[in-house]
């Protein structure tokens, strides 16, 4: 048996031998980079790798999990995840990657080359990736194909974990990634644009609706608006798409409304791309108005995905939906506005889908007051004419500067005196590359503003004098005519008491 000194000594001897071994690959490693020319520099160090890797770990308990390309014959998620996810674990250490960007995605992604190794540590446990392509010894057999996968090694006691916790870690953080690189999408229906080879489209089957890459760039930083109301809306969104469980429990479709009012050229469209562009929800352009009734409302609502936001655009225009108890013609095929809240309200409380619907308007006077009840709209979002905070937030945009001790003064002191919309500042401050001068058209706008205000003041002013002066010539009319009927009244008083006496 041996003694507990024994198994010390041994357990030391070979700890010491493993980092003898790894000090010496370290070596090899950083001559190889000298010596060994390039071409097959990468393939040297990586084959000397995995030898010394296999070498060193007692193999007895190591295990190597192979990730197909393909099952059977569709693609193994897993494959497919790895490769999203190990693009992030790609080190400055790595000799060789491969580089890409497609069309429909955002980023540059880099990908493994050949045979090269990539170390993860999940959980402080070690993970060793490599990827392994195998090519058909004769390229012109067309009968055999490439063949992909990745081999990952661990120490055996993980299998368990890794199986359990790591995978299903790799294939989440992979969505993750997937999601933060999809181009949001603009869905409208009959749009001329529409990708009909895009595999996503085929998959989420909305074919009736035509798509184009949002290519909106606005984002909440870029966004002239109250600074408290952006920062409830911001939470309001978190909140939501945190919640699906809390939906589900309560019995509710897991769905958020909102309405955004205000003037023309407060930014509500804009609001709509940056809550697409933070949430990474595609956006469906619903225009009422081409619909024919409900069941059309339902279909079109139906073929919508799951993670998208349904816009209906100035809610008090769509005509056939203003009236909610506008007689139904004939039976029930007419659109209704209570046909949307209904469906709104029961259809999607089962499927687990998250929508947000939003309904903009710039009379919100004009709306039919069941959409303004409690839990139908759930944020009320007022968007308003600009403010001096506002301002600060466009200047940064478009001029990239933070302040100007003389005009910066001038144009708030303005603003505090006209109403002037974010679109228009916005115009304004395009206008002009050089600051100071686009600054100086600014304040001529608001100056212009305040000359027509001011103008029409004085009109209503005017207005308001000549009707009064009207007002007092007529009372004056109205009592000389008074006066004149009280004098012949009296005179034909006494002409008649004349008239008696000489009876
Ligand atoms: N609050 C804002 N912050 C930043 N830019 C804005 C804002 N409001 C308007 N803009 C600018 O003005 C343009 C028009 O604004 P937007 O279309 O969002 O207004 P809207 O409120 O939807 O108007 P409408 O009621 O006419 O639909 C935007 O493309 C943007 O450049
Ligand atoms: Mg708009």
């Amino acid at each position: 048996m041996q003694s507990f000194g024994d198994m010390q000594s041994m357990t030391s001897n070979i700890f010491s031998a493993y980092a003898s071994a790894a000090a010496s690959m370290m070596l090899f490693r950083s001559m190889a980079h000298d010596i060994i020319p390039e071409p097959v520099k990468s393939y040297i160090i990586s084959a000397f790798t995995r030898i010394f890797s296999y070498l060193f770990t007692p193999s007895a308990t190591r295990i190597t999990m192979v990730v197909d390309e393909y099952g059977g014959m569709t693609r193994n998620q897993i494959y497919d995840s790895a490769e999203v996810y190990l693009h992030t674990k790609i080190s400055p250490n790595t000799e060789r990657f491969k580089v890409s960007k497609n069309p429909k995605k955002r980023s540059i992604s880099l990908s493994m080359e050949k045979n090269e190794l990539v170390i993860d540590t999940f959980n402080g446990i070690q993970l060793e990736w490599q990827f392994v392509l195998e090519v058909p010894e004769n390229q012109k057999d067309h009968s055999q194909s490439e063949k992909r996968y990745f081999e990952l090694r661990f120490n055996k006691q993980y299998r368990e974990i890794v199986l359990n916790e790591y995978l299903p870690f790799v294939m989440e953080k992979a969505k993750e990634i997937r999601e933060r690189d999809r181009n949001v999408k603009l869905y409208t229906r009959d749009c001329p644009y529409s990708y009909p080879d895009d595999e996503e489209d085929v998959v989420n089957g909305s074919g009736m609706w035509g798509c184009v890459n949002l290519d909106h760039p606005v984002t909440f930083e870029k966004l002239a608006m109250d600074p408290q109301s952006k920062t409830e809306i911001i939470e309001d969104l978190d909140r939501f798409v945190r919640r699906k469980e809390y939906y589900k429990k309560v019995g509710k479709a897991w769905k958020r409304g909102y309405l955004l009012y205000g003037p023309p050229g407060t930014g509500k469209s804009s609001l709509i791309a940056a809550m697409a562009n933070y949430l990474k929800f595609d956006v469906y352009d619903l225009d009422l108005t081409s619909l024919y009734d409900n069941s059309d409302l339902k279909e079109t609502l139906l073929s919508t995905t799951t993670r998208s936001i349904i816009v209906i655009e100035d809610i008090d225009c769509s005509a056939p939906m203003l009236n909610r108890d506008a007689e139904p013609e004939p039976s029930d095929t007419k659109l209704t506005l209570s046909g949307l809240l209904n469906f709104m309200d029961g259809l999607w409380s089962n499927c687990g889908d998250e929508r947000i619907i939003i309904f903009t308007t710039n009379h919100k006077e004009k709306i039919d007051p069941a959409l303004l009840r409690p839990g139908r709209m759930d944020m009320h979002i007022h968007m308003s004419y600009c403010t001096p905070a506002g301002f600060h937030v466009l200047a940064s945009n478009y001029l990239a500067i933070e302040d100007h001790p003389r005009l910066f003064p001038e144009i708030k002191r303005l603003m505090q005196e006209v109403q002037v919309t974010p679109a228009e500042i916005a115009e304004h401050l395009m206008r002009n590359e050089n600051a100071e001068l686009a600054l100086e058209g600014v304040i001529d706008l608001l100056k212009r503003k305040k000359t027509e205000v001011d103008e029409e003041k004085v009109n209503e002013k005017s207005l308001e004098t000549n009707a009064r002066v009207e007002v007092q010539e007529e009372v004056k009319k109205k009592a000389k005519v008074e006066k004149i009927i009280k004098a012949l009244k009296s005179f034909r008083r006494k002409s008649s008491r004349g008239k008696s006496k000489r009876v």
